[in-house]
């Protein structure tokens, strides 16, 4: 039976909560995208994986709801919208009307919004959100391509995404414990405020915040604040520990990293591995125009086991002029369509390997292997695990790096650990 259905709005935040998850030992599901067919085999955590963090508003929602029928028919009693613990949105979403959408539908009046993550560097402190030291829209995420972050008070930028009142339970009130944060709660809802916006700067901010609201039927944040759920479900007898260990297939080793990640941390994992590795730059210019031609025929000319890297990434500059010449929408798909073609091109020449950096370029390239599920194999980083999974009967090993997560050494960590 389901204890907690959530739903993800991209690849590598799904495969983030279910790592986090999975570090309890219980068993979590990650279906990328709502399934076609009815819940069979399910687990006591599953997640669906969505593209839609930067999809048109409505259909978003849309595709939230159709995962929470499919949660729902798993027999999923709670549920959890994870977003980026960077709280990656634009003015009009989509954190806060997907939100509203599923509180609705389930019938929930209150929920809350953690995007803290401390093992990343994320803490919430006065309702602000910090990326390290610094205040998020002063961190890299203010030049993102897609979301640039341009406020850090999660209040504020929540207040515009939704429609009924916005409210902040504080450090002070999360410090003093759980019953603290409840009775906060149950204030905010008395005055009508149906999300509520919860600070966290440690690990035990979020153990308390995780006590407080265990029984809501439903939770919004990054993947965090989840992760200490599966043992408050265990220890109260509400799930069962799994005995069974995924045992990792046996994989051929030919590998491939594929990053259309911008984000600085990925910049500087790229120029890192390319001190090791061959590499080929995609340009969304020369993309829009020729497609990935060249970038084919040279993942065709290079030996199987080599180590290589086929990469959008850019400096912010670069980004913009791109941008500006083909519309931002038009720039990343350029890029995702050609990152797609290359992964599956790269999986018909005998790559087994996959890492992929950038949630939206998670999203494409999944897609494009025909993946649909995956299990959740070793951590190699905090929030990014390494994924198993069947790509047109091959068996693949796939790990979706979110932008900013990793060491510099991310690339080589990760094959290294297979
Ligand atoms: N050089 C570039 N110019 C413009 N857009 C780019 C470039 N490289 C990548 N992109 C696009 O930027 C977006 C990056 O988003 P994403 O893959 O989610 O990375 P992150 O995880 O860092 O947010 C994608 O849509 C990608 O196609
Ligand atoms: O919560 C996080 O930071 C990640 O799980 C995540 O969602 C990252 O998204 P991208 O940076 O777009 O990969």
């Amino acid at each position: 039976m389901t204890v907690l259905g959530c739903i993800a709005d991209d690849f590598t935040g799904a495969t983030d909560l279910a790592g986090l998850l999975a570090r309890s030992g219980v068993k979590v599901n990650l279906r990328m995208g709502v399934p076609d067919e009815a819940p069979s085999d399910t687990a006591a955590f599953e997640v669906i994986a969505l593209k839609c963090r930067t999809s048109p508003v409505d259909d978003a929602v849309a595709e939230c709801l159709a995962a929470l029928d499919w949660l729902n028919a798993a027999g999923a009693g709670r549920f959890f919208w994870k977003y980026c613990s960077t709280f990656d949105s634009t003015a009009e979403g989509n954190i806060g009307p997907v939100a509203e959408a599923l509180m609705q539908a389930i019938g929930a009046d209150q929920t809350i919004y953690c995007p803290a993550f401390p093992e990343n560097g994320r803490a919430i402190f006065m309702g602000n959100l910090f990326v390290g030291e610094q205040p998020l829209a002063e961190s890299p995420m203010k030049d993102h391509p897609l979301t640039p972050m341009r406020d850090s008070n999660l209040v504020r930028l929540l207040e515009p995404q939704v429609t009924r009142p916005v409210g902040l339970a504080n450090r002070l009130v999360v410090e003093k414990g759980a019953d603290a944060l409840r009775d906060r709660m149950a204030e905010l809802r008395g005055q009508g405020v149906a999300h509520v916006v919860v600070d966290a700067v440690s690990n035990d901010d979020l153990y308390v915040i995780s006590e407080a609201c265990r029984d809501m039927a439903f939770l919004t944040g990054g993947s965090a604040v989840a992760m200490a759920l599966p043992e408050l479900y265990l220890r109260d007898g509400t799930l069962a520990a799994d005995a069974e260990k995924m045992q990792p297939p046996t994989l051929a080793p030919a590998s491939i990293v594929l990053s259309g990640s911008c984000s600085a941390m990925t910049r500087a994992q790229v120029a890192e591995y390319l001190q090791q590795a061959d590499g080929f730059r995609l340009d969304p210019l020369e993309l829009a125009q020729h497609g990935p031609q060249a970038a084919l025929e040279w993942l065709e000319a290079q030996p199987l086991d080599a180590q290589k890297i086929i990469y959008a990434t850019a400096e912010p500059a670069q980004v913009k002029a791109a941008q500006d010449t083909l519309g931002v929408a038009q720039a990343g798909c350029v890029v995702e369509d050609a990152l797609a073609a290359i992964a599956l091109r790269a999986r018909d020449l005998g790559a087994r390997r996959f890492v992929v950096a950038g949630g939206e370029t998670s999203g494409a390239v999944t897609k494009a292997l025909g993946v649909r599920q995956l299990t959740i194999g070793a951590e190699i980083a905090p929030g990014v695990p390494w994924c198993f999974a069947e790509s047109d009967g091959a068996q693949i090993a796939i790990t979706l790096k979110s932008g900013n997560f990793g060491a510099e050494t991310f690339f080589a960590d990760a094959l290294a650990k297979l």
